[in-house]
């Protein structure tokens, strides 16, 4: 009991505890902080991309050369509110300021379930605990608004906004993905089947030995691709693997950071690849990350599209079922990009 009582309590608990040291099962052997700051990624712009065919052209080829080159590009001028984002950023910052009591009752282990408060990955199973709690929230098909949070009195109205301006913009840029990719720009949605949209609201506390620990492992996103919104106010963070290194992200404000994610790669038959990243955490400041996750519809059968084989570019990847990959994906621990590897040919 008092082990779940400490996971519920999750590393906020900690933290507001005042512990010095960092507990045993968070550390690492090696300080994930060191990294290189070589070029940044690239910063695409999409106002215009909808009314001018130049300006859709061009943010269609920076989105090929970024998804290529990086797996990770940023994007500005985008249309979603600046107002939604500073508000939702703050919203996941009040819910955690909740005393535990109120907070304790969202907490569960079921990966499956719609809302969740959550720490680390799979807490009850993992031997190296992250230093992070997190929401996570079904956006399409959406849970149930009898299961959100009815503190603070602004949850449901704000994060119900967010999931669909996210919705929106989400559903613009799987049309540049597709054109970038030479195909029509609902090859994608209909490769989609439907739709998948969930969020994690991932809380980083600050941390007495950030040196010793890790906020979120390397992992590669299973879904199709993440939008992600960036504490504007913690410049570190967010870290990729480019070309053998760690490179952090800085936040850009009123930008989000898109990336590719396992299921973009198999449909994209490895033209396009989802990118290791993971998080790093402070001393002084929480830090939070909105990451929305989108992809097909949990019944659908994902396989390379049959526009991007051919018999010098045979199909890299087996079939399989979306929702099948979740699962396996959540059931083991966050292990780089081992996930995508047991559907290769
Ligand atoms: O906190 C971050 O910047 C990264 C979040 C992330 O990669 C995720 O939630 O999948
Ligand atoms: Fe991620």
């Amino acid at each position: 009991m008092a082990a779940v009582a400490s996971r519920i309590a999750g590393v906020k608990g900690l933290a507001d505890a005042g512990i010095a040291m960092v507990p045993g099962e968070y550390r690492r052997d090696s300080d994930p902080r060191q990294c290189v700051e070589i070029e940044e990624i690239p910063v695409i712009d999409l106002s215009d991309v909808e009314k001018c065919s130049p300006a859709r052209i061009l943010a269609i080829d920076s989105i090929r050369s970024a998804s290529r080159d990086w797996g990770f590009f940023q994007v500005h001028e985008h249309g979603f509110p600046e107002q939604l984002m500073a508000n939702m950023m703050e919203l996941v910052h009040d819910f955690f300021r909740l005393p535990i009591e109120d907070r304790s009752v969202y907490y569960s282990e079921d990966s499956s379930s719609k809302f969740r408060m959550g720490t680390s990955f799979i807490p009850s199973k993992e031997t190296r605990r992250m230093w992070q709690d997190y929401l996570h929230q079904a956006c399409y098909p959406p849970c149930e608004i009898a299961q959100l949070p009815t503190k603070p009195p602004s949850y449901v109205k704000i994060s119900t906004a967010y999931a669909e301006a996210m919705n929106r913009l989400a559903k613009r840029v799987l049309g540049l993905f597709s054109e970038s990719l030479g195909l029509e720009s609902g090859a994608l949605e209909e490769a989609f089947g439907g739709e998948r949209h969930a969020m994690r609201m991932n809380y980083y506390p600050p941390c007495p030995e950030p040196e010793l620990t890790i906020g979120l492992d390397a992992h590669a996103d299973p879904n199709g691709f993440t939008i992600l919104q960036q504490d504007t106010r913690v410049k570190d963070g967010l870290q990729i693997l480019h070309c053998g290194a760690w490179v952090p992200i800085k936040p850009l404000p009123g930008a989000f950071v898109v990336n590719i994610g396992d299921q973009l790669q198999i449909l994209s038959n490895d033209a396009y690849k989802s990118v290791e990243h993971r998080a790093v955490v402070n001393s002084e400041r929480t830090r939070v990350s909105i990451a929305s996750f989108y992809g097909p519809a949990e019944d659908s059968h994902i396989a390379p599209l049959a526009q991007l084989v051919a018999d010098e570019a045979p199909a890299c990847f087996k079939e399989s079922v979306y929702g099948n990959y979740l699962q396996s994906f959540y059931a083991s621990k966050l292990d780089g990009k081992a996930a995508i590897e047991t559907v290769r040919y």
